[in-house]
């Protein structure tokens, strides 16, 4: 396993958000932690990537406690995504992939030729070499995102984290950005890699055909693969709304929430 959290409480401070959470990653898997809003997304992420404490349980990153790792061992091991948000000030979107070698480097060491073209060729997997020498700050919404994807491959990690990768874009840059995710898991991109991400959309999870871990009211209801364990009725409890499950002509999985 690359990562593994083994009954996990996690919370902030004194304030439980969690508990009993059990999961795992295994190498060339994409899980997709699906749940409402508030139901601790972001806090299991920070909490896997050993940026806040358990309040109980243990995250095992490859055969040590995470907490037993230091920032740049971990950083060699889980690239982290987060939602693309504009700069305060300008970087060229090149300089922006370059940062995700920092791992890489030794102290005070500046990247070099390889960590360039390192670099370039995250962007060149993704489809946005043509960017590399625009300010980032200007960039589009989906654009930014797949920028932010590049450093993550540029850091070479094997297992990356997403926070919710499609937020705040449009249909298009949506599919857009879920094909590379999908290329990225299945090989066609580089060697493989894992992704853990979450989402609001569950229809990303049928799309990526992902392992998925349904939180529901501080635990997890349910996880397996897409196809086996999201319902109607799982969905309708989650989001406290009744939602069905259909399955479109050309047989992938849709849901719909029933809209009075
Ligand atoms: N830094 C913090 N200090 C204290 N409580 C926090 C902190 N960050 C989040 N929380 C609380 O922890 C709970 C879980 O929040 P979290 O952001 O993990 O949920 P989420 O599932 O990522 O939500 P969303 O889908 O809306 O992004 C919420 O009740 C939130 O108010």
């Amino acid at each position: 396993m690359m990562l593994e959290a083994r009954n996990l409480s996690i919370g902030h401070g004194k304030t439980l958000v969690g508990r009993g959470l059990t999961l795992s990653v295994a190498p060339g898997e994409v899980l997709c932690l699906l749940g409402p809003n508030g139901c601790g997304k972001t806090t299991l992420f920070r909490t896997l990537m050993g940026l806040l404490p358990p309040l109980a349980g243990q995250v095992f990153l490859g055969d040590r406690p995470i907490s037993t790792r230091t920032r740049a061992e971990i950083a060699r091991r889980i690239a982290y995504v987060p939602q693309a948000h504009a700069p305060p000030f300008p970087f060229e979107a090149l300089e922006v992939v370059l940062m995700g070698r920092t791992a890489r480097l030794g102290a005070f060491g500046q990247p070099g030729r390889t960590d360039r073209a390192t670099a370039l060729d995250a962007m060149d997997h993704l489809g946005i070499a043509d960017l590399a020498g625009r300010n980032y700050a200007q960039l589009s919404g989906g654009q930014r995102q797949l920028v932010l994807i590049a450093r993550a491959l540029a850091q070479e990690a094997p297992l990356i984290v997403m926070d919710e990768p499609t937020a705040s874009l449009d249909f298009g840059n949506q599919a857009q950005v879920l094909s590379r995710i999908a290329a990225l898991v299945s090989g066609a991109v580089e060697d493989g890699r894992s992704v853990v991400l979450s989402t609001h959309d569950p229809d990303q999870a049928f799309a990526l055909d992902a392992r998925v871990v349904l939180m529901h009211r501080g635990g997890i209801l349910a996880q397996g693969a897409a196809s086996d364990i999201l319902d109607g009725p799982r969905l309708s409890a989650v989001y406290d709304m009744p939602i069905t499950v259909e399955t479109t002509t050309s047989g992938r999985r849709v849901c719909l929430p029933a809209v009075s």
